[in-house]
């Protein structure tokens, strides 16, 4: 057929480039998909229309090859496919479980079976679904010192406190670990070593579907919340799609529902909450591009960067927004400056003689033109700052990933937050710019 050289031809071909890219490689065929979908059958699940594919963006997930309409079905996963808590108690863990004091939380019982499967390889009836499981994570307790350091504010202290979280987990758990050793031939401290746990932990908290259970007192007072549920988990995150999703107790199935269209062949997304960037690499190790729920962060300290120490009432302004809560959660977003910050920006902003109406500011009210307008040139200020401080890292990621090979991936994962919170920065001072001509 001849090749149409013209307008329709490179509209026509840029159309298929873009769905090319859109468009999953179908990886259904692969050894391990087929004995997941096998083991799937024996425990009553119905093969759906969703393919195991690698898609450009969100990597591994899964396709739909049928259309699919808002209120449709996404998937609906029998209870004998779940792996919850029951799953650990009635497995020969279980008696050591209930004669184990002080006891054990879900969590940990969940992270023990995990590791015990693993171990037991061809032994474990999981095998097929552990086979499928990611080898690593990119939480940020699986990220090196090095690269945590290029983290935002709060999200650096949060992984941090994640790491030692998990350390604290490890040290506390040992006991209770060395407890186990009759169940194994090898010496447990090898099997349940602090790799396999941050491993089996990333695992759940990465994967876990919320699924409420009644507490029992074999397990400590922490919610009794998770349940891995195989193949439903595959299903990769979209900020932009809406689901419904929980367990039915007349099919007795944990069921998705779609409330967004998907075209054939492509990946079917669920949200997993509105959750803004720093959250979902905390949570799940990923970054979402265009998030329409993140946000820049701005501390107290680079805030108060901005008003000077010898304002007489700057002890009792700052002591305003402590107790009202105003010196946390101020971030830049897609709209601009939070009314938050600008709130707090406002109080900041009060001359002398203005200064008793703060509370009128704490509720919304406007003060002066003047005032307004120094909230907004100081809001400017502090996004330039922020604009040319995460440009800063930036350049400081690229000459590490040229330096540290082996820490490429996380930096790339570092990198994309910073170019999201970049681009969110730009978007805020450009809408600061026009506001600010605005009031000049
Ligand atoms: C429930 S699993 C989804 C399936 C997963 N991609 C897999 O290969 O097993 C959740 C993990 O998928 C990845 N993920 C989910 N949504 C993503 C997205 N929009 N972009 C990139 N990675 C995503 C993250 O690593 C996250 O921890």
């Amino acid at each position: 057929m001849k090749k149409s050289r013209g307008r329709t031809g490179r509209k026509r071909r840029r159309r298929k480039h873009l769905k090319s890219f859109m468009d999953g490689v179908n990886c259904s065929h692969k050894l391990e998909y087929i004995k997941l979908k096998k083991w799937l059958k024996e425990r009553g699940f119905e093969d759906s229309n969703l393919r195991p594919a690698e898609f450009w963006g969100t990597g591994r997930g899964l396709m739909t090859t049928k259309a699919l309409q808002a209120g449709d079905v996404i998937i609906s996963l029998p209870e004998k496919c779940l792996l919850t808590t029951s799953t650990v108690l009635s497995s020969c863990l279980g008696g050591h479980i209930e004669n184990w004091k002080p006891p054990v939380s879900p969590l940990l019982a969940l992270c023990t079976f995990l590791i015990a499967e693993k171990h037991a390889g061809e032994k474990s009836p999981w095998k097929p679904y552990l086979d499928v499981l990611p080898k690593t994570y990119t939480c940020p307790a699986c990220l090196e010192p090095d690269v945590i350091n290029l983290l935002p504010n709060p999200l650096k202290k949060k992984a941090q406190e994640q790491k030692m979280m998990i350390q604290e987990l490890f040290r506390s758990s040992r006991a209770f670990f060395s407890s186990l050793q009759p169940l194994f031939a090898e010496s447990t401290g090898t099997i349940f070593n602090f790799s396999a746990l941050e491993w089996a932990w990333c695992t759940i908290n990465t994967r876990t579907i919320y699924m409420k259970h009644p507490h029992r007192d074999c397990f400590s007072l922490e919610p009794d919340v998770y349940a891995l549920a195989p193949y439903l988990d595959l299903l990769n995150h979209s900020p932009n799609v809406q689901v419904t999703a929980g367990f039915n107790e007349q099919t007795r199935s944990y069921e998705i529902w779609t409330n967004s269209q998907c075209k054939k062949y492509q990946e079917v997304l669920i949200c997993y909450g509105p959750h803004d960037n720093q959250r979902l690499l905390l949570e799940y190790g990923f970054v979402a591009l265009d998030n329409p729920h993140s946000s820049v962060y701005v501390s107290a300290d680079i805030l108060l960067k901005y008003f000077s120490p010898l304002d007489k009432q700057r002890k009792a302004k700052v002591s305003i927004l402590k107790d009202h809560d105003f010196l946390e959660n101020l971030t830049f977003g897609w709209e601009g400056p939070s009314w938050r910050l600008l709130t707090a920006l406002k109080v900041l902003s009060l001359a002398a003689e203005e200064f008793a109406c703060w509370r009128r500011i704490l509720l919304g009210d406007v003060s002066s033109a003047r005032n307004e307008q120094q909230a907004l040139a100081t809001a400017a200020k502090i996004c330039q700052f922020l604009i040319e401080e995460t440009q800063h890292v930036l350049l400081q990621i690229s000459q590490l990933k040229r330096d540290r090979e082996n820490l490429k991936t996380h930096l790339a994962l570092v990198e994309m937050l910073r170019s999201e919170d970049l681009k969110i920065l730009q978007k805020s001072a450009e809408i600061l710019c026009n506001l600010n001509l605005g009031t000049a």
